[in-house]
């Protein structure tokens, strides 16, 4: 799709915590240079998500109105939200949830549309939809007790495979800490994912401004 619209680079996805600190934390982390910021929560019913989206959208647009705010699995909220004039981008999908083809024609061609995978099987299937996809997610990188995703580790060394044959870029995520990104990088991927790494932060903002500067260490090596 469209190019340079989004920075893949530092991804944060949203944890625990009340309304007010998964605001804080996005609005803080988008601050330090996070291009994406993915609101995610489970489970979470429409209307919650709804609220919660419209807050993180409105104040990390305060202060950082680059960032793109995406909203995870609830594809009618991110649609209603977006119609609305919500500064929402779009959606990131799982493997059971609605089709990206579906995303792609409810939301138009400016959304962005995120995909999980986390095999070579799911990135080739992802590659099928690489005229109407932006992005894919692959993990776990790490075993995380964030999520249990059922898929078996990829590793450092699962990643440049991945890299080569997937046709849209990759965002890593699963267990990624901020000493995880210079190598990470250097496999070739977009971006890091990371939910604990901001969410258990004091100082979001300063891990960003950290994922941001190794991401770039790690383009060089
Ligand atoms: C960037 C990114 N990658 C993967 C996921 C998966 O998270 P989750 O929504 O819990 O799982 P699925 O719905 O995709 O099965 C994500 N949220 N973001
Ligand atoms: C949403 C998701 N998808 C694969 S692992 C994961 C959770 C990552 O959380 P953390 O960064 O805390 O390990
Ligand atoms: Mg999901």
């Amino acid at each position: 799709m469209f190019e340079n619209r989004f920075d893949l680079r530092c991804y944060v996805v949203t944890g625990a915590g009340s309304v007010d600190e998964v605001v804080h934390t996005a609005s803080a982390a988008a601050r330090g240079g996070a291009g994406v910021v993915q609101v995610r929560s489970k489970p979470i019913s429409p209307e919650a998500m709804r609220e919660l989206a419209s807050k993180v959208a409105l104040e990390v647009a305060r202060y950082s109105p680059t960032t793109r705010v995406l909203i995870d699995d609830h594809l009618h909220v991110a649609s209603s939200l977006m119609r609305e004039g919500l500064p929402i981008h779009g959606v990131h999908l799982g493997q059971d949830d609605v089709s990206v083809l579906e995303a792609r024609e409810l939301l138009g061609p400016e959304a962005i549309i995120g995909l999980t995978t986390g095999t070579l099987e799911l990135v080739a299937a992802a590659n099928e939809l690489s005229d109407v996809l932006d992005y894919i997610g692959a993990g776990p990188f790490r075993k995380t007790p964030t999520k249990d995703s059922g898929r078996p580790p990829i590793g450092l060394a699962g990643y440049p495979p991945l890299v080569e044959l997937s046709k849209v870029p990759i965002v890593a995520i699963g267990d990624v800490t901020p000493a995880d990104v210079r190598a990470l990088s250097a496999t070739g991927v977009a971006g890091v994912a990371m939910v604990r790494a901001f969410s258990e932060s004091d100082d979001p903002q300063q891990v960003a401004e950290n994922v941001v500067a190794n991401f770039e260490l790690g383009r060089l090596s």
